[in-house]
């Protein structure tokens, strides 16, 4: 896998914006907002009026992707009162560990940031890693505040390569995760009677997968200051940072890397079995891509009504 030196593709993103002007219709092709639908999510698109699905394999270049739970198109319609507001979902994104190039995974938002988006929500399925954060009962999104990304920090940046002028060279990250949206997330849960504990905030570890932790691994991060942890997200809140984007990510937490007194000596099993005193099982996880998809597919709705909800006060804010 190699980092994103040559970015060839942005050469392509003006044929783009010809090849949209003709399938969309004009209040279409000016999205404000733009969102990335995390695995399993892609339905947060379902209720878009005026819906135009782009394949990506009618545009430039884009990738494919190749994961189970992710479409590969973008959808355009329009989401909240009156007249709406124009909007563009990317129904399935890139992973460098499908063997894209780090360019390849941000295209997507700097096409976006091309047609004008000035607010993105990225969505992700994640693994928590803090026990407060149950799964599958009620926190089960999480607004990511901060992030913790091992490869960024250790050569695997998206924005490694050549200075380009019409980026900084070094882009600050103390605010990269809008504070003014933040805000809204919680207002939006709020308008929508949502039970506080249905939502919590965080800091997302990125890792490149496409391995899931290792018990120490998931110690680690969380020892580090991680909440949960996924393979994606972390590349797109760059690129959309560089292209002067606003950014959000929600996290739908779908398992869990850490549990409660999940370690126990193998000897003091077999010693206390030996006297006669066994003890009780230790609960194991073992996270798998299809769990992470059901639960992506079981709670969609609350995500989706949330993200509509946020771009409708998006919206009335702009
Ligand atoms: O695209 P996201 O980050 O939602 O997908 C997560 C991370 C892996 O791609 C996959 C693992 O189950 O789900
Ligand atoms: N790395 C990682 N990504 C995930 N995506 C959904 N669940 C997980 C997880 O447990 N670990």
């Amino acid at each position: 896998m190699s980092a994103a030196h040559e970015d060839t593709s942005l050469e392509f993103v003006a044929s783009n914006l010809d090849i949209l002007a003709t399938i969309l219709p004009e209040r279409l092709l000016k999205p404000q907002v733009g969102i990335v639908c995390g695995s399993g999510l892609s339905t947060l698109a379902a209720s878009f009026r005026e819906r135009v699905e782009v394949p990506y394999s009618s545009l430039k270049g884009f990738g494919i992707s190749t994961v189970h739970g992710h479409k590969s198109a973008l959808a355009f319609g329009l989401v909240g009162p009156g007249d709406g507001i124009p909007v563009v979902a990317m129904l399935g994104r890139f992973h460098a560990y499908e063997g894209h190039s780090l360019s390849t995974v941000v295209y997507p938002i700097r096409v976006m940031a091309r047609l004008g988006v000035k607010n993105v929500i990225i969505t992700n399925a994640a693994g928590s890693l803090d026990p407060a954060l149950p799964v599958g009962t009620s926190r089960l999104i999480v607004s990511i505040r901060d992030h913790l990304a091992l490869p960024d920090l250790t050569g695997f940046n998206p924005l490694l390569g050549p200075a380009k002028p019409q980026y900084p060279r070094f882009l600050p990250l103390s605010a990269a995760y809008s504070h003014s949206l933040r805000r809204t997330v919680f207002f939006a849960a709020h308008e929508l009677g949502l039970p506080p504990s249905a939502l919590g905030e965080g800091t997302y570890a990125w890792v490149s997968g496409p391995t899931y932790e290792s018990p120490a691994e998931g110690r680690f991060l969380r020892a580090a200051g991680a909440s949960v942890v996924g393979m994606s997200t972390v590349p797109e809140v760059l690129a959309a940072r560089e292209e002067g984007i606003e950014v959000c990510v929600l996290s739908l937490v779908t398992n869990f890397v850490v549990i409660p007194d999940g370690y126990r000596s193998v000897r003091e099993e077999v010693d206390a079995e030996l006297s006669g005193r066994p003890l009780p099982p230790v609960p194991q996880v073992e996270v798998s891509h299809e769990e992470v998809l059901a639960i992506g597919k079981e709670k969609s709705e609350v995500m989706r009504s949330l993200v509509e909800k946020m771009i409708e006060l998006i919206g009335k804010n702009a």
